[in-house]
């Protein structure tokens, strides 16, 4: 080989190592290594503060009177389309949710009842047939077009006489809401917890390549927040991690955990507007698909708000299927509220009407009304919930409209969620089942899509499996 041969082949080599060295150095860059320096401090602080990834919210129910404007966060706006991942034989508006609702029910067996007492009769007589509490409610061809009664109308209904007064009740003990809420707690962390430790596991696992981000990134999707939130995270989490010059899995744990909970508008107004104004009561309407949990919610606030002191109506308009009301006045007696049903078939907004007059006569704290999921014509239930709800506002205006979502059933939740926006104004959301999935990522989207805040979570079965909502304590207890 000549000189100038060699000359060039050693240029070339000197190429390819000044190439593969700068290539070695962007590499190391976009590498985030992380130590466990501060094990110790993590350990120590995880010594003080309980860390059983139990949710655990660290106030009791919070109530509010209707009326005033809510000081919510502006809902995020929505860059990318939410990406609907399950949409073949999902339930949607209408249709049956995932186990068919008239399928043999449990009911609410799970609420023990206290010992009957030795000198009182014991009452065997079915609930339905108890003449007490049914009530003769306005007829459907009244609450049609302008015949519906107005305000200033005598009460239609046939008021029977107050069922607590008259009748010995059957009460469950009511158990504070603080010691609800430590009861709940490691109900959300048994399904929720995995997502929350593998994200750690990921993020806090020494070195954070492509791969690792890319993983993040599933782990999120796969928990159902939704493309455009994870999106966010991911952007936030990539940024923050160098320019905070993220080191060790503490401080990863720390950003994790401010960037979940920032998403989660911590500052929207969660209160359940539930506090009665000077001449009337308040009025909550509990809306959502048949199966998610309505009736079980119903009562499940019932107790907190008759252990808050609170004398409370139910109004069972959901008159699609009478067990539905048999349910919800079970509900009524155990906790000591008043109920107002019709007849199967009655006019849900009669019924409700009926019930807001009542509460108003009576003078009573609260009227929570339990709508039905289904009617006969599919296509009639968004028409049949705005007129509900336009024909009690001929008595008092409804200072709640709680949409029940069954978290088990992931973005589906956020379709049936769009529908009942459009037809009723959505002021919260109450996510059922939260004890049965895997999927709390859907608390994200909801939030993120209606500006509506999560106000309470469902985490079991039981009478007493009721939560607020609280963004800290949730992300909490995803991490674990
Ligand atoms: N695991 C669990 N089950 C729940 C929760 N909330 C409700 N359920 C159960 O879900 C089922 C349906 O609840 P319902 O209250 O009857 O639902 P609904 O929306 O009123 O249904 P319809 O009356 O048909 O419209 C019942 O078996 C409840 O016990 C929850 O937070 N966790």
């Amino acid at each position: 080989m000549t000189t100038g041969a060699w000359i060039a082949v050693a240029v070339v080599v000197a190429v390819l190592i000044i190439a593969l060295a700068v290539g070695l150095v962007l590499q190391r860059r976009r590498r985030i290594s992380l130590s466990s320096a501060d094990t110790t401090a993590a350990v120590d602080e995880g010594k003080k503060k309980d860390r059983s990834g139990g949710y655990t919210a660290g106030t009791g129910f919070n109530f509010s009177q209707g009326g005033s404007t809510p000081t919510l966060d502006p809902p995020k706006p929505s860059p990318v389309p939410v990406e609907r991942t399950d949409t073949d034989d999902q339930p949607r508006v209408g249709d049956d949710a995932a186990i068919p609702r008239d399928a043999p029910r449990r009911g609410i067996t799970n609420v023990g009842l206290p010992d009957p007492v030795a000198e009182q009769p014991v009452d065997d007589t079915p609930v339905a047939e108890k003449p007490v509490v049914e009530k003769t409610v306005t007829t459907p061809d009244e609450v049609e077009g302008d015949d519906f009664p107005s305000a200033e109308d005598p009460a239609p209904v046939d008021i029977a006489p107050d069922p607590i007064a008259t009748a010995t009740p059957v009460i469950d003990d009511i158990d504070p809401t603080a010691g609800r809420l430590d009861r709940l707690r490691g109900r959300l962390s048994r399904s929720q917890n995995a997502v929350g430790r593998s994200l750690l596991g990921l993020l806090g696992g020494g070195d954070l390549d492509e791969d690792s981000w890319e993983e993040v990134e599933d782990t999120l999707l796969v928990a159902d927040l939704g493309s455009a939130t994870t999106n966010e995270i991911m952007t936030t989490l990539r940024e923050q991690m160098a320019v905070r010059n993220v080191r060790t899995e503490a401080q990863a744990r720390a950003l994790l955990r401010e960037v979940l909970i920032d998403q989660l508008s911590p500052n929207m107004d969660r209160a359940i507007r539930a506090l009665p104004h000077g001449d009337r009561p308040s009025v909550l309407l509990v809306v959502g698909v048949n199966g998610t949990g309505k009736t079980t919610t119903t009562g499940k606030l019932a107790r907190v708000l008759v252990a808050d002191g609170r004398r409370v109506v139910l109004a069972a308009a959901d008159t699609f299927r009478a067990a539905a009301a048999d349910q919800l006045q079970t509900w009524a007696e155990r906790v000591g509220a008043e109920v107002v049903r019709g007849k199967e078939g009655a006019d849900p907004a009669a019924v409700a009407f009926d019930a807001v007059t009542k509460g108003i006569t009576d003078g009573v704290d609260v009227v929570l009304v339990d709508t039905a999921g289904r009617l006969h014509t599919k296509t009639g239930l968004m028409d049949e919930l705005g007129k509900v709800k336009r024909v009690i506002e001929k008595k008092a205006p409804v200072d709640d409209v709680l949409l029940v979502l069954d978290a088990t059933i992931g973005q589906n939740g956020l379709t049936q969620a769009r529908v009942f926006a459009q037809m009723v104004d959505i002021t919260g959301v109450v996510l059922t089942k939260l004890d049965g999935t895997a999927k709390g990522g859907i608390v994200f989207q909801v939030q993120r899509e209606l500006g509506v805040p999560v106000k309470l979570v469902g985490l079991g079965e039981g009478a007493d499996d009721l939560a607020p909502f609280e963004p800290a304590a949730f992300v909490d207890a995803l991490l674990g």
